[in-house]
């Protein structure tokens, strides 16, 4: 079944809390797969990556996602490095509509610089990591089915309204209730 609404982007720009509105107002079933795999795991993300290292974390996400998508009909939220791997897309595009949230730098820089939860960040210039992996992830964000500009200034609640706009745009079934 091809009705999840898969949330993807870079960290920082709103996957957990634009799910989390999505999920609200079409009263879906909601899926983070960040928490997801530190429930499985009883760790959290930054004890995942020092003690098991970063592929192992990626093998963890590949299988929550393969898991939280068998629902057939969710919001699911994905973790920012997710829909790098060729195979997750194959299995989001299987199983549900992808939707970039995309967010500027400097929108994604004032949320993130704070949180000491993302390993990737933990560099000796995290400003210039963040615009490297956007530059780098940008063009493979750029697959997703739908895009939407998660702009500054933006509520949450104007963000999730244009992203029901947009997949209405893109496929009004998906909205559909079975
Ligand atoms: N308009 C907005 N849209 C989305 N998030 C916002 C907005 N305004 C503030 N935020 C805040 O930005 C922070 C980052 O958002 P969030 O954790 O949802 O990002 P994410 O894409 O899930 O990141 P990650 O990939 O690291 O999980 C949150 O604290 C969220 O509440
Ligand atoms: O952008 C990324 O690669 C990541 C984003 C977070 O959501 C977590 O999945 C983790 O910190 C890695
Ligand atoms: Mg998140």
């Amino acid at each position: 079944m091809r009705q999840n609404i898969v949330l993807i982007g870079m960290m920082g720009a709103g996957k957990t809390a634009i799910g989390g509105e999505l999920s609200r107002r079409l009263h879906r079933p909601f899926s983070d797969t960040d928490v997801e795999i530190e429930r499985a795991a009883a760790m959290t993300i930054p004890e995942i990556f020092a003690r098991d290292g970063e592929q192992f974390f990626r093998a963890r996400e590949s299988e929550v996602l393969g898991r939280v998508l068998a629902s057939g009909r969710g919001v699911v939220s994905t973790g920012g490095g997710a829909w790098l791997r060729p195979e997750n897309r194959t299995r989001i595009g299987d199983h549900g509509v992808s939707v970039w949230l995309d967010c500027d730098l400097e929108t994604l820089w004032h949320r993130v610089r704070h949180r000491p939860t993302r390993p990737l960040l933990q560099t000796a210039d995290p400003r210039g990591t963040l615009a490297r992996l956007l530059a780098e992830r940008g063009p493979v964000y750029a697959l997703a089915d739908i895009r939407v500009q998660a702009r500054q200034g933006d509520s949450i609640g104007q963000t999730a309204t244009r992203v029901i706009e947009a997949i209405r745009d893109h496929d009004p079934a998906i909205l559909e209730d079975k």
